[in-house]
């Protein structure tokens, strides 16, 4: 149980003693300002409210029935009533001890694991990755990683554009370019240059054009030279995002990507059953669903086209062949898709009809988490500076290759830098764009993600090496320190209620999906960590034996937490810096 929980139920069960109604919520959270105590109980002003009583009265009633004795030193009632509570430091102490010993940390498992499904990247195939599928990768696989270390299972699902009429066009090209070249490795090297490549050839040439139309046709009848072909294609493509995963640290394997392709065979029944279901009607040769759930101003239903004319199914369709496998084959609870705010009304839509056509039970979650977009010094979404898309691949190169420069300008004796910078490079793109609320557009800006200052990767890399150097000077296996933690201190007992609330943080952004409440957390602990070190010495003559050692374990706590936090957000830790 997480303080929090602790002192929850501990004021619950003094509120039902002082005689408060049940539905009445004791409100418990870590205090905002010093002085106001560690946690503050701020039930005693609602209940007040219901009941018709004085609330500074009731708090004290409260307070009265509270048994915190061995947690709390102190507790007060403030202002309108308001309970501040001050933890007791010997109990943080024997907290804190067990916390740094556990492999778990302060980290408790959900209570009741659920099986979450998880769609994120889902690049389109036909086209390289490019920033646009940077924020859903990273927000997405830091959710996954954050989801399974509280015990959840989870189901990724890398849902590829990996179908559609751009694929005649794309296999008929892949045709002729392979008669002149040794492999589709390498007709595809750049994807980008060859879907242009494809595209012009269309353009221009109407029996190609013809040709690439019919390749649909074959694709969907399952024509096996067509099919080779496409799968050839996807092959290559998917090498390429599965390299950037690589690069980025990014969980997603082959093994997670079930594309568009994978729901054809689904699609026409399903419209089948919307039909039978009366849900949806012809309108100018297309099958349409108008949901007046999400009407416009004027009271416009909000028109879903599920089947175009001439037959063909669209990106909605598939959507909705996707949420009914996940509720139903892999028994989704909760189904998260991280995707650009730009396509909210598409899933708002997708969850309204999925939910009406009872393809998902009304006990299944259905959570857009949409993120802003990334954009350029000018205000502009991030291009390249003639225009162009940035291809993801590039940007890293750059990442590691501007990080290796801003470390060997700090520390010019450290002997090989390859790995440091690769950690560093990566790790200050992806913490950019995770400390942002997600919600938010951002400013793509290299010196600032780079900089070793402020709320950055490099700033808590280092921040976590510095423990480590710690323990290397001292020549000390942290593991081996058997004495108590002694928290004496003020900065050291702000540092272990922090660091005892690491539980806490990741429980809410587990349900909130915003991982940037992990990084502010985690660098209030490096700032914490600092304000302790420069008070606390550690490893002068003068400071006793046992003092040391607590102190080290502290220390040793504080490492923990700063790797195990980056690496949830999917950022390595390097010992030397
Ligand atoms: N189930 C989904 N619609 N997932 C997101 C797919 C994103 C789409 N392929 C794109 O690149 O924009």
């Amino acid at each position: 149980m997480n303080i929090r929980e602790l002192l929850s139920e501990k004021v619950k069960s003094a509120m039902l003693a002082a005689g408060i109604p049940d539905e009445c919520q004791p409100m418990v959270a870590p205090s905002k300002k010093a002085g106001f105590g560690d946690y503050q109980a701020n039930g005693a002003m609602g209940a007040a409210k219901k009941m018709g009583s004085n609330p500074r009265e009731l708090a004290a009633k409260i307070v009265a029935q509270l048994a915190l004795d061995g947690i709390a030193e102190q507790v007060e009632i403030a202002g309108p009533g308001f309970i501040n509570i001050h933890l007791d430091s010997q109990w943080l102490s024997t907290q804190l001890g067990n916390a740094e010993r556990d492999d778990a940390l302060a980290i408790k498992p959900a209570t009741t694991p659920q099986t979450i499904v998880v769609d994120y990247s889902s690049p389109n195939l036909a086209k390289e990755m490019h920033v646009g599928h940077l924020r859903s990768s990273i927000i997405g696989d830091a959710l996954v990683r954050i989801l399974s270390r509280l015990g959840h299972n989870v189901i990724r699902q890398n849902h590829v554009g990996d179908w559609g009429t751009q694929f005649g066009m794309l296999i008929a090209e892949l045709e002729e370019q392979l008669s002149e070249s040794d492999s589709a490795g390498m007709a595809l090297s750049d994807l980008e240059v060859f879907y242009q490549q494809a595209k012009a050839h269309f353009d221009r040439d109407s029996a190609f054009a013809d040709k690439a139309r019919n390749y649909v046709v074959k694709l969907q009848s399952g024509d096996a030279k067509v099919l080779a072909l496409w799968q050839e294609f996807k092959r290559v493509s998917l090498e390429h995002s599965s390299e950037i995963y690589r690069k980025l640290n990014v969980t997603l394997t082959d093994d997670d990507v079930c594309g568009e392709s994978f729901y054809n065979d689904d699609l026409a029944p399903l419209v089948g059953e919307l039909q039978a279901q009366g849900l949806c009607q012809e309108d100018q040769g297309a099958q349409v669903v108008f949901l007046p759930e999400l009407a416009d101003k004027e009271g416009n239903p909000s028109p879903v086209i599920i089947q175009k004319q001439g037959g063909g199914f669209l990106y909605a369709t598939t959507d909705l062949a996707a949420i009914r496998y996940r509720a139903n084959n892999l028994k989704a609870e909760r189904i998260l898709y991280f995707i650009d705010a730009r396509q909210s009304l598409h899933m708002q839509q997708v969850f309204t009809l999925a939910r009406k056509a009872g393809f998902v039970a009304d006990s299944i979650s259905l959570e857009h988490h949409a993120f802003g977009t990334m954009m350029g010094s000018d205000g502009k979404p991030f291009k390249t500076r003639s225009g162009g898309t940035v291809k993801l691949a590039a940007l890293l190169d750059e990442a590691i290759e501007r990080a290796n420069a801003v470390i060997t300008a700090k520390n010019p004796e450290l002997a090989d830098t390859t790995d440091i910078a690769r950690k560093v490079g990566i790790g200050a793109v992806k913490y950019a764009d995770l400390c942002k609320t997600r919600t938010n557009d951002y400013v793509f800006n290299w010196d600032t993600m780079l900089s070793f200052e402020g709320n950055t990767a490099p700033y808590l890399q280092y921040a976590y090496t510095r423990v480590q150097s710690i323990f290397r000077k001292a020549d000390i296996d942290p593991n081996t320190l058997s004495g108590p933690v002694e928290i004496a201190s003020e900065q050291e007992k702000s540092l272990a209620i922090k660091l005892l609330q690491f539980g806490e943080i990741l429980a809410q952004v587990a349900d909130d999906a915003m991982p940037h409440i992990l990084c502010t957390y985690l660098y209030d602990v490096a700032s914490l960590y600092m304000r302790f070190y420069e008070a606390c010495p550690i490893l002068k003559s003068d400071v006793e034996p046992g003092t040391r050692d607590s102190r080290l374990r502290i220390c040793h706590a504080v490492a923990r937490t700063l790797e195990t936090g980056l690496d949830m957000l999917g950022i390595e830790v390097s010992e030397r810096m």
